[in-house]
């Protein structure tokens, strides 16, 4: 080797170290001194930190011994010595969320994520673009629009009680129903799209067939959830040459989860484009005469500036966002419900016997009657605060301050606020909130709807919490919170309504569940090594069991 050579390749080891040293060590470093003082768990592995037990399916106990032990703030091991904040204090999240929103952006590895997944429609977004399009769809998830697209509802509601029905006669009477409530969420979320996926054909068959969607979005948060270790990755791995290599490197690597996901990708991708292709055709032909997402959109692209108009991109990628973000959510919530009832069979009859003399009284219930059912509304609620189907979410930044002190690490004093390092990840505790015993009470952890039908207690209003829905986390709050939330309580009290009046629930004895987390919380068989989500219960029909 010529001396030049082996003084240039010097330089460049030297060089790649330096950059190494001053881009990755020292604000790694700065990060953790940042933190020094805050409690928190060991770490577990020098290099996986708390992830492991973190991004567990079964991490119901880690979640729980952390709060309990260090309180509402608190550091966790990340990968490869860095640290991270685990939130669930009130003051904490209302400065991130909203007070200092600016301040506090969407965590970049979850914004890269979710582009890769769903394109650059609401959830990929951030910024002027996102508050842009915010605007833009808001109308579609007012109380208006629901009123207006409740009674289109029904319909689809009846097929699904009438293929329970015939479900029910065989195999004991035990059927998969969070398969039900998935065909069912995925059809009332195309309905805010203008689609119709039940009898739509092509690459979509709803409730008697299989749903190419259905079966490929269920296992995306499963699977992405597994490979959250390797994220730490990704904003390299983006960067390695152009799409079409990475996407050949995905193909030849022997890496089954990455190809699994790939595939998803690409499902979810051909379906949204068959969406806007029959949506488009209808708007062309003249037929679009209802309000919907998608017409509203293209009406919109016919009278603005050809630099003004939405791209076909950017409308593939509300449709992806869209029937992603409310469709394994709404349906994991609607499976929890019904798996709570099987279980409880007392309340299952209280709600059986509201429900039922409602539709005695008004028939197919309107909006407002619907929504105000006061023991369909403590269920729903209470549900959604104890099991909320997304247990955290994701952001970075800046000064905290905290409304419940914290002991310090050395136990010597308590600490009120933290100033993090810029990119330091905060992970907001929703399911930690929303058991949270300071703000909910000693029986913060049970499951209890009667605390919907008393007077809101005290320690619940004093902790100021601007939430979207109810003083809780399941949707959170800000300008990113979920756009669908009204939809999705809409949705799932007309499903109740529906399910309740005519079947009975029971759990299957041989198939005890188990929820799993993951990027949404799933039931799975207990001890199963399967990803898909499934809830096998017994399914009578009510007028069978009166006979
Ligand atoms: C029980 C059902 C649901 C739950 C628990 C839920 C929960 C959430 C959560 C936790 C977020 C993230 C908020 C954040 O990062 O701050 C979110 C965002 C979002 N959700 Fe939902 N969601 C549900 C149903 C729906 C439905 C039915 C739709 C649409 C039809 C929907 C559409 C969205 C969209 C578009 C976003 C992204 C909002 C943005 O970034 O501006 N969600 N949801």
């Amino acid at each position: 080797m010529g001396l030049i050579t082996y003084i240039t390749l010097r330089a460049i080891v030297v060089a790649a170290v330096g950059y190494f040293v001053l881009n990755e060590l020292v604000p790694l470093y700065k990060r953790r001194r940042a933190l020094r003082n805050i409690p928190g768990p060991p770490s577990a592995s020098w290099w996986k930190g708390n992830w492991g037990q973190i991004f567990d399916k079964d991490g119901w106990r880690f979640k729980k011994h952390i709060v309990d032990t260090y309180g509402s703030l608190l550091k966790v091991n990340a990968l490869f010595g860095d640290q991270q904040l685990y939130i669930s204090d009130p003051l904490a999240i209302t400065t991130i969320f909203q007070t200092d929103r600016p301040l506090y952006d969407v965590n970049q590895y979850h914004l890269l994520r979710s582009r890769l997944c769903f394109g650059i429609g609401l959830v990929g977004t951030i910024g002027e673009i996102h508050t842009k399009q915010r605007k833009l769809l808001a109308p579609f998830f007012s109380t208006n629009f629901l009123r207006y697209l409740l009674p289109n509802f029904y319909p689809f509601a009846y097929e699904l009680c009438d293929h329970l029905e015939e479900l029910s006669k065989s195999n004991d009477g035990v059927v998969n129903m969070h398969k039900m409530m998935s065909v069912a969420a995925l059809e009332y979320v195309g309905a805010g799209l203008g689609y119709k996926f039940d009898g739509g054909g092509g690459v979509l068959v709803g409730l008697k067939g299989t749903s190419m969607y259905n079966d490929s979005a269920k296992i995306l948060n499963p699977l992405t959830f597994k490979l959250s270790t390797f994220r730490a990755f990704l904003p390299y791995m983006v960067k390695l040459g152009p799409a079409w290599f990475r996407k050949a490197l995905i193909d030849y690597l022997p890496w089954r989860d990455a190809k699994a996901v790939k595939k998803v990708i690409y499902t979810m991708d051909d379906v949204a484009k068959d969406i806007l292709a029959t949506r488009r055709q209808a708007y062309e032909d003249g037929q679009i005469n209802g309000r919907d997402i998608l017409s509203a959109i293209l009406r919109y692209n016919d009278t603005v500036d050809e630099d003004e108009k939405i791209s076909d991109y950017e409308m593939l990628s509300h449709i992806t966002t869209t029937l992603f973000a409310g469709h394994e959510t709404t349906a994991g919530s609607l499976s929890r419900i019904l798996h709570q009832m099987a279980i409880l069979p007392d309340q299952q009859e209280r709600l059986r016997k509201e429900v039922s003399e409602a539709r005695v009284k008004h028939g197919d219930l309107d909006f407002d009657t619907l929504m105000q059912l006061p023991y369909l509304d403590a269920i729903c609620k209470e549900t959604l605060r104890c099991y909320p189907p997304v247990d955290q979410v994701y952001r970075t930044q800046s000064v905290i301050p905290i409304l419940y002190p914290v002991r310090s690490a050395d136990g010597k004093t308590t600490v009120n606020y933290v100033a993090v390092e810029p990119k330091t990840e905060l992970i907001i505790s929703i399911i930690s909130y929303n058991r949270n015993k300071l703000v909910w009470g000693e029986d913060a952890e049970e499951w209890n709807p009667e605390r919907w039908l008393e007077p809101t207690r005290k320690s619940v209003v004093d902790a100021k919490l601007p939430a979207q829905y109810a003083n809780m986390m399941t949707f959170t709050l800000g300008g990113k919170s979920c756009i669908g939330y009204k939809f999705a309580e809409m949705e799932m009290k007309l499903i109740l309504t529906m399910l309740m009046e005519r079947f009975e629930f029971s759990v299957s004895p041989k198939e005890p569940i188990f929820w799993a987390m993951g990027g949404s919380i799933t039931p799975i068989i207990k001890g199963s090594n399967k990803i898909e989500p499934t809830l096998p219960l017994k399914v009578t029909p009510v007028k069978k069991r009166q006979t």
